[in-house]
């Protein structure tokens, strides 16, 4: 692959997810599908609630008996409803979920009603209407009715609405298996002694820590050398269906990963894009993963871990919109003109105005660390005056 114009962002991220099918299906018990995503739309397997029920706790009336009052017939409790019919001034004592005996067609709260032993009478306003406090058969949803399309995402609602209509276990793409792989003869692990020409090496946890949350597993497969040997034995390895690597990703002598990529048979789709942080990003396929390679200055790595790695393992995961949302908010002092690539400046919200970073350079992981937001700029845009709106990435 010769070296080719920058591409734009928005190309890049759809060659990639053109790259990133979605995995094969399986089938997992509800309690297991937290965060996963519905790899077929799934349908109410029964009507709910199934039958009338009270919304409250008090005594189930004829609306046409008011004001009373009433002879109390029986009770319908949740889980064991009154068996027959309520006559013209008959009333069944209810509570909250029980089924509404047949006749009934509305509920006196307990607060609005005087009980002397079998005997009811009225002591406020009473229901306004015919169907006041009761459920409906049918009002959250009924059988055969999706609830959920394929590729939405199985949020806590949406698992406890597939378990009320009736599911048990839910269809969900497979896991991803992220391997994960920094690259460079400096980085020696986090914690251990650091000599002059070294530096302790983050990238790999950081981009873990950025998919957790995400169905994967991640499979660490260590700092690799600059060497072209063993960073091809590693790759031609591989047993994940994403690979991600960073650093050795720019043009210079020691940037080994995209022709040790290609040496072991990748098949590269695109290298560098029109973007600060994160130009050098490359992808591509080997035999069947997607391979991501990420800068390695640790700012670029995390912009382009947001921008691409983590929608592509939504993409492969099942979700059908794996962009990352965005927001305007509104500037807390100017901005000068942007170049030709797309920037995501590290920004603070503050008071709900957004504040840049004076500094941007993308080695310093305190700005990043202090940062709750990125501000999008489109290339070339013009000066921004404080008080304009402007797009933001949410980091938290
Ligand atoms: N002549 C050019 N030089 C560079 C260009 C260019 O277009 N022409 N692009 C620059 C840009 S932009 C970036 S971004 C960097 C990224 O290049 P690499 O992906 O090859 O990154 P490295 O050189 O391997 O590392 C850069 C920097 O980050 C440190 N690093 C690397 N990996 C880790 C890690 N896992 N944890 C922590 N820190 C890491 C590394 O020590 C370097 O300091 O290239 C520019 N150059
Ligand atoms: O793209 Mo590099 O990430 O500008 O520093």
């Amino acid at each position: 692959m010769t070296v080719q114009p920058l591409l734009p962002v928005e190309d890049a991220f759809a060659r990639l997810i053109a790259l990133a099918r979605p995995l094969p299906g399986e089938t997992v018990a509800l309690a297991q599908a937290a965060g996963r995503w519905a790899a077929e739309d799934i349908a109410a397997r029964r009507t709910q609630p199934v039958t009338d029920l009270s919304a409250m706790d008090g005594y189930a009336i004829r609306f046409a008996d008011l004001p009373g009052p009433w002879e109390v017939i029986g009770e319908s409790a949740a889980g064991s409803r009154f068996v027959g019919d309520v006559a013209a001034g008959q009333a069944v004592r209810i509570f909250t979920g029980a089924a509404m005996p047949p006749g009934a067609d509305c509920v006196l709260v307990q607060e609005e009603a005087l009980r002397d032993d079998a005997w009811l009478r009225l002591a406020g306003e009473g229901p306004g209407h015919v169907g006041r406090n009761v459920r409906r058969r049918g009002l959250d949803f009924a059988e055969g009715e999706t609830l959920i399309a394929a590729g939405e995402r199985l949020t806590p609602a949406r698992l406890a609405l597939a378990g009320v209509a009736g599911l048990g276990d839910v269809p969900v793409r497979r896991r991803v298996r992220v391997a994960i792989a920094a690259t460079g003869d400096e980085l020696v692990a986090p914690g251990m002694p650091v000599r002059a020409d070294q530096l302790p090496e983050t990238n790999r946890l950081m981009i873990a820590a950025q998919l957790a949350g995400l169905p994967v597993e991640i499979v660490d497969l260590g700092i690799l050398p600059d060497d072209p040997a063993r960073l091809e034995s590693a790759f031609s390895a591989l047993d994940a269906d994403l690979l991600v690597t960073s650093g050795g990703a720019s043009v210079g002598d020691h940037d080994l990963v995209r022709p040790a990529l290609e040496a072991v048979g990748a098949r590269m789709d695109f290298w560098r894009i029109a973007l600060r942080p994160g130009k050098p990003m490359m992808a591509g396929t080997l035999g069947d993963a997607v391979v991501i390679g990420l800068p390695g200055n640790p700012v670029s790595a995390f912009v382009t871990t947001m921008l691409f790695v983590r929608p592509a393992v939504c993409a492969m995961a099942g979700a059908a919109d794996p962009q990352p949302p965005t927001r305007p908010a509104v500037l807390g002092e100017p901005l000068a003109a942007n170049g030709p690539r797309t920037d995501y400046m590290r920004a603070q919200l503050v008071d709900g105005r957004v504040h840049v970073a004076d500094t941007q350079d993308s080695s310093m992981l305190r700005t990043l660390a202090r940062a709750d937001c990125l501000v999008v700029r489109p290339p070339h845009a013009p000066e921004a005056a404080e008080g304009e709106t402007v797009t933001i990435l949410g980091l938290a």
